[in-house]
């Protein structure tokens, strides 16, 4: 089975996703972007203002096709449970945001990028997003890079909106506003049901 965390920039994934460890010891964590090569050419990527977008999306999607391949795909083939700090729609969400502010002539961005993924990627079982208001995220992050502006979060969180409208069995919506104890023992209660079904 495989469980994806999403959720804007400081909703608490990593939080969550290192408490989970403790539960699910033989569990296959991991997470976008990777720390494979791929994963530092996102990071470079991430660190410049002018890059761009289109090439940005590409480095995004390359990370996440050798993912499936190195990590999720043969970890599922062994029964495995796979728990992934972000993941496909952490692409449609922001990818789909910035395209639709970079003018790059992309007519609906979000429809774009999800279009891409449908011929090779492997979509999660279950997603729970940590659902916080984009100026909170925006302070809890620390607003250190250029998705971290509480206007641009905004629109990425427009994007979550539509994406959990368009599938609202897959996600399991978690009020990220609370004390990290509260919504770590919510995820875990979520993840229990999850697996003992
Ligand atoms: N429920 C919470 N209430 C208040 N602060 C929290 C909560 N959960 C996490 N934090 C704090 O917010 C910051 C971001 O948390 P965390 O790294 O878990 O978020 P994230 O979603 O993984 O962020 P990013 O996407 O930017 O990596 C950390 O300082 C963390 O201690
Ligand atoms: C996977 C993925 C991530 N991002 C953005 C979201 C964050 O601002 C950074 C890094 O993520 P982290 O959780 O802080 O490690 O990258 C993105 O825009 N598109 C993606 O596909």
């Amino acid at each position: 089975m495989l469980i994806t965390l999403e959720g804007l920039d400081g909703s608490g994934k990593t939080t969550v996703w290192e408490a989970l460890h403790d539960v699910y010891p033989d569990a296959t964590f991991t997470s976008e972007p990777t720390d494979s090569w791929y994963g530092e050419a996102v990071g470079r990527s991430m660190g410049d203002p002018d890059a761009d977008p289109l090439a940005e999306l590409f480095l995004y999607t390359a990370d996440h096709a050798n993912h499936l391949s190195e990590t999720v795909r043969p970890a599922l083939a062994d029964d495995g449970l796979v728990i992934s700090d972000r993941y496909s729609d952490s692409r449609f969400a922001y990818q789909g945001a910035t395209l639709a502010r970079a003018d790059a002539g992309i007519r609906r961005p979000l429809e774009y990028v999800r279009g891409i993924h449908a011929a090779f990627s492997r979509p999660p079982d279950a997603t729970i997003y940590l659902d916080l208001d984009p100026e909170t995220a925006a302070e809890r992050a620390g607003r250190t890079d250029k998705f971290e502006r509480d206007g641009y979060l905004a629109a990425v969180g427009d994007n979550y909106e539509r994406l959990i409208d368009a599938d609202p069995a897959r996600f399991h919506r978690v009020d990220a506003t609370r004390a990290p104890e509260d919504v770590v023992a919510r995820v875990e209660d979520i993840v229990a049901g999850l697996v003992d079904r």
